[in-house]
């Protein structure tokens, strides 16, 4: 790191998040300073990502540079130490919606173009399609994951546990999932015997086209390939869609659009044509030169139709038809199928399983569910679950013990890594991966239509999994479970790592190695006994288990510690492991109350400066951290989390209470006298000043705040809304 890097880098994103760090980032810059240690920002929100890919648009002034590349870079540095929060993974209508909102800011940025065809709207789609979908993680993730809830945060949970729904032995809420033709059945996979690079090409009657050409792999890389066939999964959604009629549940889709940013828009554009079949093949023709593309959800079809009275009529009469669909909305008719983006599997399913199998029908009440799935790989996770807590009931997190989770993320692994390789089909014919040698390394015969995809781990990432398995095995003394299907190719050739690996150290007795449906049973079992496990998975498992455990046993994946060891030497510490929760903007633009709940930054900035203590032989920057730990442990012990409801304490005040309390632990502890005589006066002034700083923050709560942007917020405006009090601006300084 060059000497001008910030000690840490917080990183600036968007939403609820981006809300939060205007209250406590002038916290942490003010309290850290005093220890001689810099924070600094990097920009990777949606809005500044796309300022900072079109340069050739703006004026000199608009121009802003590429954080993200930047941080890249830098995270590959054996000193990197970076808070990542968590930033939009942009599906087309929000990557539509900021570009708007920038060009009435005065941004003279290109309109999208929905279906390029010159040359120069090509080059701009591009441009936009490199923003889009998961851009930011893939790129900053440059190690694996360890994801789990602090001692303290797990015990507060106990302690106090949350609501729970209850689950009922005739619950008709089921999984659906294909029976074959999937992406799961269709898996080939291979481990490389030495460093390739790859062109993947479709043979059809009419010749070769090369789909990608100049992939390189290293030594030791897993590379498979699989597809969905398009055929299949039509027929298996005609037939949930009947099916959820019969049964009187309702219908919903759970896919990953944003990190699955290909394939997955793909799948839940063929849930839009399903649902709404008769209206596409009778105007199918006309929709499309009303540049309706179903993949981009109802909502944007029935924008683009909105003139066309018998389409819509047409609209109305099929809907009429079908079952009742599970709503995002159902105040503002928003269901499942209206935005891909809406509903994300990870969030999705756990909120559902959480509410005893329940989601939201358009009546605005709750009704079982048909929860479909499409594809096998990990669907059987939450099909286990449902049946576990039918047979069981709902999980006691008063009682429960916890599942921790590492996971296998470096370098783009598995799924999460596949966008580049993914095609839709443009025609039959036979797809191959061939190496520089001219090895056919897989091959698949698909129809026109399908989605085919190649993903990939490599060998360093995957021994370095492992192994922090075995350290965290090793620290614990849990359960630790591979989740590996020994009859998926894929996990084969992982499994194929994992065991000599487990043998070579000696450890091979202290793990197991179970299908995920096994795996979930297996964990569910153990926690309902109030024993701990670790989850060691793939990185599409680590993302599904990191929100689906922590929801049940915590009521929220807000409050996990998520470290990123990162492969270099460097460390990433995300906070918690859900999203930039857009419902929590909502509510403070309404009535000025932001519910988000910063205990996952809190338990980053501990780690991030106890990391720091370590490797710059910081003392101060230890006390700092340590003082964190007794804010946050102090924060639950005086249940200041905010309150989800207008007129009661939010995010701000944690704030406030997370300052004094950092400050009580700073001037009481003896390690560094001088840092302690620093706070003692800020300290005694926070608990002075309290009734003041209590009522000028609830004050602010109840009329509508104006942010001056969602997307690209005006940095007075949101500063004025999350620091109302100038009691507590007085003291920060
Ligand atoms: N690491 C990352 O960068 C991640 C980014 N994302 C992105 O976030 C966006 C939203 O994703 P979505 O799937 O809706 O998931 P979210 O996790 O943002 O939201 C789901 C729900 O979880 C609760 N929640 C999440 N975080 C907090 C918090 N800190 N405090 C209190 N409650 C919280 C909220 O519940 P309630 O409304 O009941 O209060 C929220 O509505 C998407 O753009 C997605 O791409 C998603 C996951 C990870
Ligand atoms: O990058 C994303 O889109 C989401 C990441 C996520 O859900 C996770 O890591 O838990
Ligand atoms: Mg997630």
């Amino acid at each position: 790191m060059s000497d001008t890097t910030p000690d840490i880098i917080y990183t600036k994103v968007d939403e609820a998040p981006e809300l939060a760090s205007g209250s406590l980032l002038p916290i942490i810059q003010k309290f850290a300073a005093a220890a001689g240690v810099s924070v600094g920002t990097k920009d990777i929100s949606l809005a500044g990502r796309i300022l900072a890919t079109f340069p050739e648009a703006l004026s000199a002034e608009q121009q802003q540079s590429d954080d993200l590349a930047a941080l890249g870079e830098l995270v590959k540095q054996p000193d990197a130490n970076v808070i990542k929060l968590p930033n939009i993974s942009a599906s087309e209508p929000q990557l539509v919606a900021a570009v708007k909102e920038l060009q009435e800011q005065g941004y003279a940025l290109p309109d999208y173009p929905y279906s390029p065809s010159t040359d120069a709207e090509k080059a701009v789609r591009a441009k936009y399609d490199t923003i889009k979908g998961s851009a930011v993680n893939p790129v900053l993730r440059e190690g694996n994951s360890d994801r789990r809830a602090a001692a303290a945060v797990k015990k507060f949970a106990q302690n106090n546990p949350h609501r729970m729904g209850t689950w009922s032995a005739d619950s008709k809420t089921r999984v659906a999932a294909m029976d074959g033709d999937d992406f799961f059945s269709n898996e080939k996979s291979a481990t490389l015997d030495k460093a390739a690079t790859a062109k993947i090409v479709l043979e059809t009657a009419d010749g070769e086209t090369v789909l990608k050409e100049g992939v390189s792999y290293p030594e030791g890389t897993v590379v498979d390939a699989t597809f969905m066939s398009a055929a299949a999964l039509d027929a298996f959604l005609a037939d949930e869609i009947a099916k959820t009629k019969e049964e009187g549940t309702l219908f919903s889709l759970h896919m990953k659009a944003t990190m699955m940013k290909v394939s997955d828009p793909i799948i839940f554009g063929h849930a839009v044509k399903q649902w709404l079949k008769p209206v596409f093949d009778k105007y199918g023709d006309k929709m499309a030169e009303l540049g309706v593309n179903a993949n981009g959800g109802l909502g944007s079809l029935l924008e683009r139709v909105k003139d066309e009275p018998e389409i819509l009529k047409a609209i109305e009469e099929v809907r009429a038809e079908r079952p009742p669909m599970y709503m995002v909305d159902s105040d503002r008719g928003i269901t499942n199928l209206h935005v891909p983006s809406d509903v994300i599997i990870d969030a999705s399913m756990p909120a559902l399983i959480r509410a005893g199998g329940k989601g939201w029908g358009p009546d605005g009440k709750e009704h079982d569910t048909n929860c479909v799935i499409p594809d096998n790989s990990y669907a059987p996770v939450y099909d286990a679950s449902i049946e576990f807590f039918k047979k069981n009931g709902a999980l006691n997190p008063a009682t429960a013990g916890t599942v921790q989770n590492i996971g296998l993320m470096a370098q783009k692994a598995e799924e999460y890594g596949s966008h580049p390789t993914t095609f839709e089909m443009p025609k039959a014919g036979t797809v191959k991966m061939i190496l520089d040698d001219g090895t056919v390394l897989h091959a698949h015969d698909v129809a026109e239509g399908d989605i085919w995809r190649s993903a990939s781990a490599r060998k360093a990432p995957i021994e370095d999994w492992v192994n922090l398995a075995i350290e965290r095995q090793k620290a614990t003394g849990y359960r630790s479970i591979f989740w590996l299907d020994a009859n998926r190719a894929h996990d084969a050739e992982l499994i194929a790592y994992v065991k000599p690996i487990l043998e070579a150290k000696g450890v091979a007795d202290k793990f197991e190695i179970m299908a995920p449906r096994d795996a979930t049973i297996a964990s569910l079992e153990t926690i309902t006994k109030g024993e701990n496990t670790i989850a060691i998975t793939g990185n599409v498992l680590r993302d599904y288990l990191t929100d689906l455990f922590p929801i049940l046993e915590l009521a929220t994946s807000a409050k996990m510690l998520s470290i990123v060891k990162l492969m270099n030497g460097g460390g990433l510490f995300e906070t918690g492991a859900g999203g930039s929760a857009p419902k929590h903007v909502q509510q403070l633009q309404k009535e000025n109350h932001l519910r988000w709940d910063s205990l996952g930054e809190f338990c980053a900035l501990g780690e991030s400066f106890k990391f720091l203590a370590d490797q710059k032989d910081n003392a101060k920057a230890r006390v700092l951290g340590e003082a964190v730990e007794v804010a946050t442990q102090g924060i639950l012990d005086h249940d200041r989390s905010p309150s989800r409801k207008a007129g009661e304490p939010d995010n701000r005040d944690s704030h406030y209470w997370f300052a004094r309390y950092w400050a009580e632990a700073l001037a009481a502890q003896s390690d560094d006298p001088e840092l302690a005589a620093h706070f003692a006066p800020i300290a005694k002034a926070l608990a002075d000043n309290e009734s003041a700083i209590v009522s000028e923050l609830a004050d602010a709560q109840g009329n509508p705040a104006d942010l001056g942007g969602y997307y690209h917020g005006d940095a007075d405006k949101v500063s004025s809304v999350m620091r109302p009090s100038a009691t507590l601006n007085g003291i920060i300084g």
